[in-house]
């Protein structure tokens, strides 16, 4: 079976600037990865890349479900099961998560999954504007459950959310990628988070560590969490089962 998500050998580069280098990276069905790394090593370019956005410029293979998307525009990377999660949202005026859920044909999931992240009243209004910090975020992840996405990108999630709607967007991401997609799918996600806190949510089958726009270290995501917290950015003396 291929995987969700195949990235070989995956360079971004921005105008005449190289962001990542090399990246490889296989997600398989029902997959979480996690990665982590420092502010500005490229964590976001990638994400943006692999969705298609731009002005990100990749080379190398870039595969979704087994079909090379690395040319194909953003929309058909969507329509193909992809979506992103954003770490900074834009605000869209005229459209309203009611009016996303009617387009996308996911009017019957709305209620619940605004309510699940506490922004009852808000699914109409336009979208991000004037929502606070939290509420962008928040509203980001019901986005992304309604576009129904077998292979799913989150670029900081937890970012803004106060302490107590941060369990309601861990579980709100938990719940989603705990349920198969509408074609039977086990859904696969690629996480970007600073403080982990995701880790309390479900369960994460691999951690990266990305440094200058390479991925350095892959391992057990909660073992890499606690290297980082104790010792920084650096990269672990590799245990077993770990790949440098
Ligand atoms: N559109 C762009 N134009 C120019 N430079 C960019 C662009 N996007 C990213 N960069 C640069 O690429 C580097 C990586 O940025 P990126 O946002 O991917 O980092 P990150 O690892 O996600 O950081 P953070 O943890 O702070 O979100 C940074 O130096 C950034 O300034």
């Amino acid at each position: 079976m291929a995987n969700l998500l195949n990235l070989v050998d995956v360079d971004v580069d921005v105008d005449d600037t190289a962001i990542c280098r090399g990246v490889n990276l296989e997600v398989a069905q029902g997959e979480t990865h996690i990665l982590f790394g420092p502010n500005g090593c490229g964590k976001s370019s990638l994400l943006s890349a692999v969705m298609g956005l731009p002005p990100y410029r990749t080379s190398g293979t870039i595969e979704l479900n087994g079909e090379s998307i690395g040319d194909a525009p953003v929309d058909v990377r969507a329509r193909g099961g992809l979506a992103l999660a954003f770490q900074r949202p834009p605000s869209l005026r005229g459209v309203s998560l009611r009016g996303l859920a009617r387009a996308l044909d996911a009017l019957n999931e709305l209620d619940a999954a605004v309510a699940a992240l506490d922004l009852e009243g808000l699914a109409v209004r336009d979208l991000n504007a004037g929502f606070s910090g939290g509420e962008i975020k928040r509203s980001e992840i019901v986005k992304l459950a309604l576009q129904r996405p077998t292979m799913c990108l989150f670029d900081e999630p937890e970012s803004g959310v106060d302490l107590e709607h941060i369990a309601a967007v861990g579980a709100a991401i938990g719940d989603l990628l705990a349920t198969p997609a509408d074609d039977g799918t086990r859904r696969g996600a690629l996480i970007i988070t600073h403080t982990g806190f995701i880790l309390d949510y479900l369960r994460a089958d691999v951690g990266h560590l990305m440094l200058d726009g390479r991925i350095v270290y892959s391992g057990e995501p909660r073992e890499l969490f606690g290297h980082i917290q104790r010792h920084g950015y650096t990269v672990p003396s590799a245990p077993a089962g770990a790949s440098v």
